[in-house]
């Protein structure tokens, strides 16, 4: 990311622009105050753990791909996996594990596979939360692939005999960054709604879906070697009366859409091939596409993170660039993020996405942990993935009262998403377990 400022500028103009900035910085803190939203608290969340027989390691995917596509893609698809950064635990559902003649993904099967991840994580949240189920007011579900009809909102009112007034949204085709705009959804449909009860919102990708791709052409097959079973669900209230049990205060909630760049729109691409297999296909180029997005995304987020002590930082940066007239490349300015998080949560999308965004971000290797470690362990969870990274954390018993959390999310469309949390009290390791409960202690690896 880059800040710079035309050397044509004299010191006046930017003395004069550094005014307006902190004149500009001073009127939004004094809107913000003015219009300041109800504090919305999160409650708890939950992280699907897939069971251990959908477990697919290197061995059994390979001797899979090799039945279905052949020694020659099978060799492929294993060398990508080997580089993927997933590891040997990450699970995929049912269907996916017949060999040819490999059914084509059957309706009941995804609702197969939505039923346990969805169902499994709201049970756990219930149970870990004793949030009576009539109390939900709100219902926010974002899929990517599957969209039934009932929606995935309504298969969840049934199963729980949820209330008939509930205000339920069912998100589909919003790719990986959608965990934020449900989050979002969820609080605006709150604040609007003050005494609507709590709100449940899932994060979830249903693998089981008629876009799993079952074709031979690589750049629609690497999702078949990223994409795991995963799914979170998470309980938000805008009510006072839950901040002194709830874990974290949604802070922010920052959307940047950049579908209107035609290379962004179409680097992830739902389509048939040449033979009319259905898939997503996935462009080398999301890497680059995605420093493109980030970079826009910053310049909402940063005003609105960074310390005063940064901001700072960045207007001195200015002036001196300015006055020195240099005819060199310009220098470039990246805030120092850990001033503004103590916790990187961002989405695992792949191994080169997780190293573009540690040097995009210029993080350190223990700010990425959590992150890797989620890819490790549960592969590309899609949307969830931010949560396995926060229900990492957790566990470590690294969350404490104060924190400020950093979920960034990027996927189809191509969108860049990030909520961003405080912890309003110390979160003790063994409540945080859930998904990691039983695997934690061997985190970190190397990956
Ligand atoms: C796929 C990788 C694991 C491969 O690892 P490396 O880059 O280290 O290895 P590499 O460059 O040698 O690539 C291995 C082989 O894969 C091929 N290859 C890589 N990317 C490809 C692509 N998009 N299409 C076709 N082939 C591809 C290379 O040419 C090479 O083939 P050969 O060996 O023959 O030369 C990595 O590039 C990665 O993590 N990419 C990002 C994945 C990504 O986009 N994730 C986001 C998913 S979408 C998402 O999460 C959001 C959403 O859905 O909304």
């Amino acid at each position: 990311m880059e800040y710079s400022l035309p050397s044509y500028l004299d010191y006046s103009t930017t003395t004069l622009l550094s005014s307006l900035i902190i004149l500009a910085a001073a009127y939004l803190t004094f809107r913000q105050f003015r219009h300041r939203r109800p504090p919305i608290y999160l409650l708890d969340f939950a992280c699907f753990k897939p069971p251990q027989n959908y477990r697919v390691p290197y061995a059994a995917f390979a001797e899979h791909a090799r039945f279905i596509v052949g020694e020659e893609i099978a060799s492929f698809l294993v060398r990508v996996l080997e580089k993927s950064g997933l590891g040997e635990e990450t699970a995929l559902p049912v269907g996916a594990h017949y060999i040819e003649p490999s059914p084509r993904p059957t309706m009941s099967g995804s609702r197969d596979e939505a039923e346990l991840v969805i169902f499994s994580a709201i049970d756990d949240l219930l149970k870990k939360t004793g949030v009576d189920p009539l109390d939900i007011g709100v219902l926010v579900i974002n899929s990517n692939s599957f969209y039934p009809v009932p929606s995935l909102t309504s298969m969840v009112v049934n199963r729980y005999k949820l209330r008939s007034d509930i205000r339920s949204y069912s998100l589909a085709s919003m790719g990986c960054s959608s965990g934020p705009i449900s989050i979002g959804l969820a609080r605006d449909l709150l604040i609007a709604n003050p005494n609507t009860g709590l709100a449940l919102i899932v994060s979830t990708e249903i693998i089981t879906s008629p876009s799993w791709y079952q074709g031979k052409l690589r750049s629609m097959l690497i999702p078949n070697c990223l994409f795991r079973l995963g799914g979170a669900a998470i309980l938000l209230s805008a009510s006072p009366s839950h901040r002194p049990r709830s874990k974290y205060q949604l802070i922010h909630v920052i959307r940047t859409h950049l579908a209107s760049d035609d290379r962004a729109y179409r680097c992830l691409w739902m389509e048939e091939d040449d033979a009319g297999h259905l898939g997503i296909s996935l462009s080398k180029q999301v890497v680059d596409v995605a420093s493109k997005a980030l970079e826009l995304h910053f310049a909402t987020l940063c005003p609105l993170v960074l310390p005063l002590s940064e901001k700072l930082r960045y207007l001195s940066f200015l002036l001196q660039r300015s006055n020195k007239k240099s005819v060199s490349p310009a220098p470039t300015f990246v805030p120092e993020f850990r001033r503004a998080f103590d916790h990187f949560c961002l989405h695992a999308g792949g191994k080169a996405v997780v190293d573009g965004l540690q040097k995009v971000l210029e993080l350190r290797d223990e700010e990425v942990e959590a992150t890797r470690m989620s890819l490790h362990r549960f592969g590309n969870t899609s949307s969830s993935s931010v949560w396995y990274g926060l229900g990492y954390t957790e566990a470590k018993g690294r969350v404490r009262k104060g924190d400020r959390i950093w979920q960034l999310g990027l996927g189809g469309g191509f969108k860049c998403n990030s909520a961003v949390w405080r912890c309003i009290r110390d979160v003790d390791a063994k409540e945080g377990g859930g998904a990691w409960a039983d695997c934690v202690h061997r985190y970190p690896v190397c990956c």
